[in-house]
């Protein structure tokens, strides 16, 4: 997928959605979720990508490799540019997700990029600790992850601003690191933990940032998109 700011569709149906999507002009980059895509099937995707869209397909997948692999063959014929699995199903159902999703790209067509969650930007550091018995810091766990996705031959994975620099430094420039959990200054911070601003992202050296609220719930969705824009394009890496 290109680098454009990534628009996070979670709407429940896909007539708000179109609805939203015509408050901004052009094609755009825009993740489908399991807010959408499990209420209403795979034809939401065909609706966004004939409207000019690239869609990020984020649901995430975690389960033994033999039912990933089989379900990434049927994801790569829906025409996304990108899907994604949980870095915690190991590295034998990332290899598989790869297998099935080299399987079922039709011929012609590029595969989609394949990236791993790591720490979801809603988990904070004592949280990781007590919750899933992980010792040591975050960004520990979130490189072991990336190192582990890397070398089961994904692309890249999702993680936060915050440890974007170090994945940039451990598995390179190439490697994807596609972020969620930006707000602008002074937005909410709702159900996130480790937040960033677009201008921080690019600093820090994210491939890609995904925003949601910030831009869909503006009371002008079209200028925050903007502002968005501006600062991840204008900012330095
Ligand atoms: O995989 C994701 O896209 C994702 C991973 C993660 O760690 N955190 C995270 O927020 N996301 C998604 O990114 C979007 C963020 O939405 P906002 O918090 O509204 O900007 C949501 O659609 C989440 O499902």
């Amino acid at each position: 997928m290109n680098d454009s700011p990534i628009i996070a569709l979670d709407f429940p149906a896909p007539e708000e959605a179109a609805a939203f999507l015509r408050t901004i002009p052009g094609s755009l980059s825009v993740k489908i979720g399991m807010e959408l895509y499990l209420q209403n099937g795979p034809s939401v995707i065909e609706r966004i990508r004939e409207a000019g869209h690239d869609i990020f397909l984020d649901l995430k997948l975690h389960d033994i490799p033999n039912t990933v692999g089989q379900a990434m063959k049927g994801l790569a014929r829906l025409g996304v540019g990108m899907v994604n699995v949980h870095a915690a199903g190991g590295r034998e159902m990332m290899e598989r997700a790869l297998e099935g999703l080299e399987a079922g790209t039709p011929a012609g067509r590029k595969r989609p990029e394949l990236i791993a969650v790591t720490q979801l930007t809603s988990t904070a550091e004592e949280q990781m600790r007590q919750e899933q018995g992980i010792s040591g810091t975050l960004e520990e766990s979130v490189l072991r992850y990336a190192r582990l996705a890397q070398e089961s031959g994904l692309d890249g994975v999702v993680c936060s601003v915050h440890e974007a620099s170090a994945i940039r430094s451990l598995c390179g420039d190439s490697f994807l690191k596609v972020t969620p959990g930006i707000r602008l200054a002074g937005s909410g911070t709702q159900d996130q933990k480790r937040i960033a601003t677009p201008e921080e992202a690019r600093k820090a050296g994210s491939t890609h940032i995904v925003v949601g609220r910030t831009i869909t719930k503006a009371t002008d969705p079209a200028q925050a998109y903007n502002e968005v824009k501006r600062q991840w394009e204008e900012s330095i890496r």
